[in-house]
């Protein structure tokens, strides 16, 4: 049992930090070494199972980074920006791998997050999920096959907590579209409408944030021409898929050499 990977996981009392911490004491092939939550939260000190509302996990909640990532061997961190760039230095220093599913990131944290790569593995993906991952390359492929008679939309729906739009998700398939057209997506991103916009710009992509009540996340992708169009659909309806695909990464990252990942590395799903 000790010799299975030592997973930290940080944002331990959030929707996705519990999920994780439900899927690593049920895999048996990683143990929980650590719980992380932010200072003056009340569940630190707590045991992080009985906080949950279940069994002792053995494992106490701290806000300590430093000391958690030091005997660990991945961290899997869906929390917040901010937090998501502290983490990304500690673990560097550590030498332990980083799975990072926070969304809402800015170039800057993105670029300290490359900092850190070049120290440690990280994988980062704004959807750990398999079907996610798959419409990804399916959309890259439809906007590849299609012209710009096919006009393409991102429209995302989410629960009523979430902060961030538009998702990680959207960005990473309308990233797709864009490579999948050969162009550049900050030229060609409309970002909602609102008022009187003008007409739709041929060749433009937009997104599009529906939130409300408990929706854990669905992404349509919307290729639409005159007389036909074309929809790629994913929908998830258990936040158990984001976590599955978090601790495969984290299990995939052993041994690995230094640098940024993503989900279509660990998932095979990569073209280069
Ligand atoms: N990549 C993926 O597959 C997925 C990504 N996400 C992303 O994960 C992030 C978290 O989502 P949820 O769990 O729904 O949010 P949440 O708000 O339920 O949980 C976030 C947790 O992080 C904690 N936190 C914030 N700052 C911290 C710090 N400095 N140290 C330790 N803990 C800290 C908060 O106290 C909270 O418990 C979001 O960015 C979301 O978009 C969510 C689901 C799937
Ligand atoms: O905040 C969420 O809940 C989710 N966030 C990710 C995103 O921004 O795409 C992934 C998933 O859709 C759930």
């Amino acid at each position: 049992m000790t010799d299975l990977p030592g997973i930290v996981v940080t944002g331990a009392s959030g929707r996705m930090g519990q999920m994780l911490i439900r899927t690593i004491a049920e895999s048996g092939r990683a143990r929980l070494v650590g719980a992380l939550e932010r200072k003056g939260h009340d569940w630190i000190g707590r045991d992080v199972g009985e906080a949950m509302g279940g069994a002792a996990l053995g494992v106490s909640v701290t806000d300590d980074a430093l000391e958690a990532f030091a005997n660990a061997h991945a961290v899997i961190d869906f929390t917040a920006p901010a937090a998501t760039v502290e983490f990304a230095g500690i673990a560097a220093q550590a030498r332990c791998v980083h799975v990072i599913g926070t969304t809402g990131m800015s170039e800057d944290d993105l670029s300290k997050v490359k900092a850190a790569a070049r120290h440690a593995v990280v994988v980062r993906a704004g959807n750990m999920s398999l079907g996610v991952n798959l419409l990804v390359q399916l959309t890259k492929k439809v906007a590849a096959a299609l012209d710009e008679d096919f006009d393409i939309e991102v429209i995302e729906a989410h629960h009523n907590q979430k902060v961030d739009a538009p998702s990680g998700t959207a960005l990473m398939l309308g990233q797709a579209a864009a490579d999948g057209r050969g162009v550049d997506l900050d030229t060609v991103s409309d970002r909602g409408r609102d008022g009187i916009t003008g007409k739709r710009e041929r060749g433009h992509i937009g997104f599009h944030a529906i939130r409300g009540g408990d929706i854990v996340g669905e992404h349509d992708v919307l290729f639409a021409a005159t007389g036909e169009r074309i929809t790629l659909r994913h929908v998830a309806s258990d936040r158990a898929v984001f976590a599955r695909g978090a601790l495969k990464a984290a299990l995939w990252g052993q041994g690995r050499g230094p640098g940024e990942y993503d989900m279509l590395d660990v998932l095979g799903l990569s073209e280069n």
